[in-house]
């Protein structure tokens, strides 16, 4: 199986996996990237059963919207049952590394609100130890060169991301070289630095649920 079979297959079980637990009527969280887009896809063929959905980036939204699915401002909404999101590293404890497509603030905060998070994976991105991903970090464009300064005390090597602006309006430092080996301690360390807005690390609110794509098939792990 191709990388985006993979993908296929595990955004496909995510969409079953939605219609068996998520309530009709209910408003779905969804994430951003190549395999959130193939669960958008799968998603559009049982988009009745649901008012709609909250995106977690621009590129969601208007994907969402280009299948006819409505898309609610979040601070409408008070209960996301299920926020479905891709990742570009997970550990054994569905702790993750994500925001590779830049997304990842409002990743985050899509996530506080749902009930439970599914992350979408194929194989390649299960990891016994984080941090060979480089790992984003959104900030606050004045405080750029003073973040990276942070950073690079905590051991990483940060990176700007070139050409980039988030959602937000602000920059991505991609941090590299760190070891991850307290991703609960290292989210809340990274987040301290005055001027970052949040980290891609997702370890205070891991997921819950991973679907896994492998060639033996779709394997899910609590
Ligand atoms: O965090 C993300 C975007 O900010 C994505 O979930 C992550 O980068 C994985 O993307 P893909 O499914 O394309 O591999």
């Amino acid at each position: 199986m191709t990388q985006d079979e993979l993908k296929q297959a595990v955004a496909q079980a995510a969409a079953d996996y939605v219609a068996q637990t998520a309530p009709a009527g209910s408003i779905i969280g969804v994430g951003t990237g190549s395999t959130a887009n193939f669960f958008i896809d799968a998603l559009a063929a049982i988009k009745d059963r649901y008012q709609g959905a909250v995106a977690s980036s621009e590129a969601t939204r208007k994907r969402l919207e280009g299948h006819g699915i409505t898309v609610f401002d979040l601070n409408d909404v008070s209960d996301i049952p299920v926020y479905v999101d891709g990742a570009d590293e997970i550990d054994g404890g569905l702790n993750m590394i994500k925001g590779g497509g830049g997304a990842l603030t409002r990743e985050k905060i899509v996530a506080a609100v749902a009930r439970e998070f599914v992350c979408i994976c194929d194989a390649s991105k299960l990891v016994e130890v984080m941090g060979k991903f480089p790992l984003p970090v959104e900030v606050i464009p004045m405080a750029r060169a003073h973040v990276a300064r942070e950073l690079a005390k905590l051991g990483g090597t940060p990176v700007l991301r070139e050409g980039f602006v988030t959602d937000n309006g602000n920059v991505i430092l991609d941090v590299k070289g760190l070891a991850i080996t307290d991703p609960k301690g290292l989210e809340a360390q990274v987040n301290q630095i005055t001027g970052v807005v949040t980290n891609g690390l997702f370890a205070v609110r891991p997921a819950n649920l991973l679907l896994l794509g492998t060639a033996d098939g779709v394997k899910s792990i609590r």
